[in-house]
C-alpha cells in the first residue's frame, strides 16, 4: 500500500472533489458517516457520554457532523469548540449548524469529565503546520493526563503525519484514518502514545494515488498476496531453488539449524550448508532435507568447498554464528571477493564488515539485515530511530544495497531510495535466534528466484506474521525462535490458499 505525505493526501482530497465532481462537505460527509459506522461497531455501550473536542479546521468539521451523527444513532453528545484564533476554515463554520448546541471555549479551562466517558479528538487533523503551543498545549496536556478514553479523528491532534512530532500531541487510545494510515503510524517514536489504530476508505478517487510516484509503502496482505507464486503442478524441486547458506562456527550450531529449517519451510527446492564438520551429524538430525557440503571456516583458505557449492547455487546467505574469529574474518573477505551470486548478509558477516570498513565491497544487490546495533556499527549512531531510517535510506543508495533494519516496525530500504514499513511482529520476537530465521526465510525466497525486493517484502511479512500466531499461542514472554517456524506454515497457507 502507498503510504501518503500531508500534502499528498491533501491533493488526493482536492482530486477525488474534482473527478467525482462532489463539494469538500460531500466528502467530509461521508468521511463522518464512516467513522461514526467504525465507532459505533467498537462502542456500542450507550450510557457513556461522549464529549467531542472540536478545533477550527476540516478535522473539527468532522468532529461537529460525527457528533450530529452519533446524537441521531441514541449516544448523549457534548460537543465542545475550541476557537483559540480566528481561522475557521469554511466547512468548519457551516457545520456547527449540525450540533443542536455546543460549549464555546476562547481561553481553555479544565472542567470535570466522567471517568467511564470517552473523549472524541477532533482537534486538529492533517493540516497541522508546527508544534502546539499556547492554549492548545495546555487542553492537550490536560487531555492526556485523563483516565478517560481518546478516540481521534484522522490522527491524534498535533502529530505530524509524516516524521516524529516536536512537540506534544493527544496520546490517543484509539485512531482511525482515512483511506490510508499515515506514515507516522509506523515510527518507533510514536509507538507508546498510539495505541490502536486502523484506517477505512472514504472512496478517494483510486486512478489519483495508482500514478502517484511515493517513496514509502506499508507492507500488506495484498502485497505480499500479489508477490507469492502458485506453483505449477507439474515443477519439481529444481524449479524451487538451490541455496547455500554459510554459518556456525564452534559452539554456535542453533543458527544454523534455524536458518536452515526457516528457509525448507518457505518452500526452497534444495539446500546445502556449510558449517563445521562437527555440527554435520547434528544438523542432519535436526534438519535432515539439508545437505552439508563444507567444513567450515576451518578449509576455506583455498575456497574449494566454497567455490565448488557456489558455482551450482541460486542464492546464498552468510553470518549466523560464523563467529569473528581469524579464520571468519579471512572466509568474509574471500567471499566479498569471489561471490557472485544474490546474498544475504547478516550478523557476524556485518560485524566482520563493520569491523574492516569493508561496506563497500558488499556486492550490488545484495540483502543486509541488520538490527539497530549492527545497523550503527555499520553506519554510525543515529540519535533516533527516524534518523537512522534516513540514514538506511541514504546508504541503499549509495551502496546499491536493500537494508533490513529489524526491530519493531522493521523498515526495507530500496537502492531506488524507496522505504517499506512492516507492521506484523511482536515484542516476543526479541528472543536469540528470531533474526536466524530471517536470514533463512530470505535466503529461501531469493534462491526461488523472486527479486532481492521481493524477497525482503515476503520474508520480513512472513517472519512478522509468524511471529504474531506464535505469540497467540504462547504468549510474547515465553516465545522462542523455533516457534516462530512452527507458524511459517500456516501463515504461508493462508495467504497462497495452498
Ligand atoms: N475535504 C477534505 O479535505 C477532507 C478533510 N477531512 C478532514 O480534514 C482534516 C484536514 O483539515 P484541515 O486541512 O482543515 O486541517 P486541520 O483540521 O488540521 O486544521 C488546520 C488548521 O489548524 C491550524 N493549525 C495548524 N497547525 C496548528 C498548530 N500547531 N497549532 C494551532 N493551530 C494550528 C491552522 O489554522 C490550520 O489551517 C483531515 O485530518 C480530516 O480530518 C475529512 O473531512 C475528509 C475530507
Ligand atoms: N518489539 C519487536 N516488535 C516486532 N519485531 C521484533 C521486536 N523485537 C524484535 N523483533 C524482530 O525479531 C528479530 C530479531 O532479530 P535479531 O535481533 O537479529 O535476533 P538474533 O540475532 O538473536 O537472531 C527481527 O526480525 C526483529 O524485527
Ligand atoms: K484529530
Amino acid at each position: 500500500m502507498k503510504l501518503l505525505e500531508k500534502s499528498q493526501i491533501r491533493s488526493w482530497d482536492l482530486d477525488t472533489i474534482d473527478h467525482q465532481n462532489i463539494s469538500s462537505f460531500d466528502l467530509m460527509l461521508r468521511a463522518a458517516s464512516v467513522f461514526s459506522n467504525w465507532f459505533q461497531s467498537l462502542f456500542f455501550d450507550k450510557t457513556r457520554t461522549i464529549h467531542v473536542f472540536c478545533g477550527m479546521g476540516n478535522n473539527g468539521g468532522d468532529g461537529f457532523c460525527i457528533a450530529s451523527l452519533l446524537a441521531k444513532a441514541g449516544y448523549e453528545v457534548n460537543v465542545y469548540l475550541f476557537q483559540f484564533n480566528n481561522r475557521f476554515s469554511d466547512d468548519n463554520l457551516s457545520r456547527q449548524k449540525e450540533v443542536e448546541s455546543f460549549d464555546k471555549f476562547e481561553k481553555f479551562t479544565p472542567f470535570p469529565l466522567e471517568q467511564k466517558d470517552l473523549i472524541i479528538d477532533a482537534l486538529l487533523g492533517s493540516g497541522i503546520n508546527g508544534p502546539l503551543k499556547g492554549e492548545y498545549l495546555k487542553l492537550v496536556s490536560w487531555l492526556n493526563a485523563l483516565p478517560n478514553k481518546i478516540i481521534s479523528i484522522d490522527i491524534p491532534s498535533g502529530m505530524d503525519p509524516d516524521q516524529p512530532t516536536s512537540g506534544s500531541f493527544v496520546h490517543a487510545d484509539h485512531v482511525l484514518s482515512f483511506e490510508i494510515p499515515k506514515i507516522s503510524f509506523f515510527l518507533n517514536e510514536n509507538s507508546d502514545y498510539i495505541k490502536n489504530w486502523d484506517y477505512r476508505s472514504i472512496h478517494l478517487n483510486p486512478g489519483f494515488v495508482e500514478d502517484l510516484k511515493v517513496m514509502n509503502y506499508l507492507i500488506d496482505y495484498d502485497l505480499v498476496k500479489s508477490i507469492l507464486r502458485q506453483r505449477k503442478a507439474t515443477e519439481n524441486k529444481k524449479d524451487f531453488g538451490f541455496a547455500q547458506f554459510c554459518g556456525g562456527s564452534p559452539g554456535m550450531l542453533g543458527s544454523v539449524i534455524l536458518a536452515s529449517k526457516a528457509a525448507m519451510r518457505c518452500g526452497l527446492g534444495r539446500l546445502a550448508v556449510s558449517t563445521p564438520s562437527i555440527y554435520h551429524s547434528s544438523l542432519f538430525s535436526s534438519c535432515p532435507e539439508a545437505m552439508a557440503q563444507a567444513d567450515l571456516p576451518k578449509n576455506v583458505s583455498n575456497l574449494v568447498d566454497f567455490q565448488l557449492v557456489n558455482e551450482h547455487v541460486d542464492a546464498i546467505a552468510i553470518g549466523p554464528g560464523l563467529s569473528s574469529a581469524k579464520e571468519s574474518v579471512r572466509y568474509i573477505d574471500e567471499f566479498l571477493k569471489a561471490n557472485k551470486k544474490p546474498a544475504v548478509l547478516d550478523a557476524d558477516a556485518l560485524n566482520i564488515i563493520s569491523r574492516n570498513k569493508w561496506q563497500p565491497r558488499i556486492g550490488a544487490y545484495s540483502i543486509i539485515s541488520p538490527h539497530k546495533e549492527e545497523f550503527e556499527r555499520l553506519f554510525g549512531t543515529c540519535d533516533s530511530h527516524y534518523s537512522r531510517i534516513q540514514k538506511q535510506i541514504e546508504k541503499s543508495k549509495e551502496l546499491n544495497i536493500f537494508i533490513i533494519l529489524k526491530g519493531a516496525h522493521t523498515t526495507i530500504s530500496s537502492p531506488d531510495g524507496s522505504c517499506y514499513y512492516n507492521n506484523t511482529g511482536n515484542v516476543g520476537m526479541g528472543t536469540a535466534g528470531s533474526g536466524d530465521v530471517l536470514t533463512g526465510m530470505l535466503l529461501s525466497f531469493l534462491a526461488q528466484g523472486y527479486t532481492p525486493l521481493e524477497t525482503c517484502i515476503l520474508a520480513v511479512y512472513l517472519h512478522g506474521s509468524a511471529g504474531d500466531s506464535a505469540a497467540f499461542k504462547y504468549g510474547n514472554i515465553a516465545l522462542i525462535a523455533s516457534d516462530i517456524i512452527e507458524f511459517i506454515p500456516s501463515v504461508i497457507k493462508n495467504i497462497n490458499g495452498k
